[in-house]
């Protein structure tokens, strides 16, 4: 277990999106000597540059598809945190072997440049749209996942303890349908609601990066991580939005898109045949049963999931909950504000 953070080196791949700009500040707090953020676009980290105005933090402009630039970041740190993927459902539906490089081939270089440098812990940030994904993101961070634990099985001596986490949909995250809602009700126009029933889990920022943070520290090789979360419907989600600026719910349902789930699904049964339950969290720990040939096919587990947990069987917000969630963000608050002023 990692108990101190201060005067450790760290890195964190696609460290310019929101989960990066939150992590880098909360190991700054913490005493970090130094934190790399390496990503490929030198805009986006010259105006994080300006926003967090601390020389512990270093920019490394590169892409995780490249082994030498994630090999060149990762010398001299002591911990990984890799948030770099092509997350949008639509465009890997539209380019999955542009997924397939990222998500898959620049997590194995991740995984791969770790192991030579010595790392000592590498976390790789997942989501349930990787559990019986049907969509190409989902899809190759499926295999992302099975990259980390091969490298944990294959290598019981390996230098670096590598694991996931799982989480669900980040509220207000960019691109996300919470900014989007909120700005077709300041527009007057109604809210593109796909399916007022589709549901999905909700979570803060702060969140997430508990679980990255707990994983960190707790993880064994080969460990997913799954943080436990509630979840609404989207119908209620909307409602929730247009109560809180004072508008009638007015609603255009589109339907479900190409490579969209009625819900999601965070832990799968046969996860949770294997999971240990620490309340918030769930560890699914690595199958370690040794696959070669003739064991895989002779050593079989006798552990039968019966229900696997998903953002239909967990606990269900109800409006009034989602209002005041909604109300603990930041940017909702300003929106709010700017709208009553
Ligand atoms: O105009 C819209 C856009 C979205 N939705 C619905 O809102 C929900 C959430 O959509 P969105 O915020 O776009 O998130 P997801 O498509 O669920 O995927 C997000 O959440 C994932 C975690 O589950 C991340 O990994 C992805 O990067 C991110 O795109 C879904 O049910 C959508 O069908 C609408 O009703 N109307």
């Amino acid at each position: 277990m990692i108990s101190s953070l201060s005067d450790r080196r760290f890195l964190i791949t696609g460290g310019t999106g929101s989960f990066g700009q939150t992590m880098v500040r909360r190991l700054l707090d913490a005493g970090a000597s130094e934190v790399r953020v390496l990503s490929r676009d030198e805009s986006k980290q010259d105006a994080m540059r300006h926003r967090i105005r601390d020389d512990r933090v270093r920019y490394y402009v590169g892409d995780v598809r490249d082994y030498d630039s994630v090999a060149k970041a990762s010398r001299d740190t002591e911990f990984v945190f890799h948030a770099a993927a092509l997350k949008q459902v639509p465009s890997c539906e539209f380019f999955p072997l542009e997924a397939l490089r990222t998500n898959v081939l620049g997590s194995a270089n991740v995984v791969d440049a770790c192991e030579r440098n010595g790392v000592e812990a590498l976390v790789l940030l997942s989501t349930d749209k990787a559990v019986y994904p049907v969509n190409a993101m989902g899809m190759t961070k499926a295999l992302m996942e099975k990259v980390a634990q091969a490298h944990a099985r294959n290598n019981p001596a390996a230098r670096t303890r590598v694991c996931c986490v799982r989480y669900g949909n980040v509220m207000y995250s960019r691109g996300s349908v919470i900014p989007l809602f909120i700005d077709q009700i300041r527009k007057g126009t109604p809210l593109t609601v796909t399916e007022p029933t589709m549901t999905r889990f909700l979570m803060s920022l702060e969140e997430s990066v508990d679980l990255v943070e707990h994983a960190f520290r707790h993880g064994q090789p080969g460990d997913i991580f799954i943080r436990k979360a509630d979840a609404c419907t989207i119908g209620d989600l909307a409602t929730a939005l247009c109560n809180l600026f004072g508008v009638p719910v007015k609603m255009n349902v589109l339907g479900i898109r190409h490579g969209e789930k009625l819900y999601e699904t965070l832990a799968s049964r046969e996860d949770l045949s294997r999971a240990e339950d620490f309340g918030e969290f769930l560890r699914v720990p690595v199958d370690s049963r040794d696959l070669n040939y003739a064991l895989y096919f002779d050593e079989g587990s006798v552990d039968r999931g019966t229900q696997d947990f998903n953002s239909h069987n967990t606990r269900r917000l109800v409006v009034p909950e989602i209002e005041s969630l909604l109300l603990n963000l930041p940017e909702v608050r300003a929106h709010l504000d700017a709208v009553a002023a």
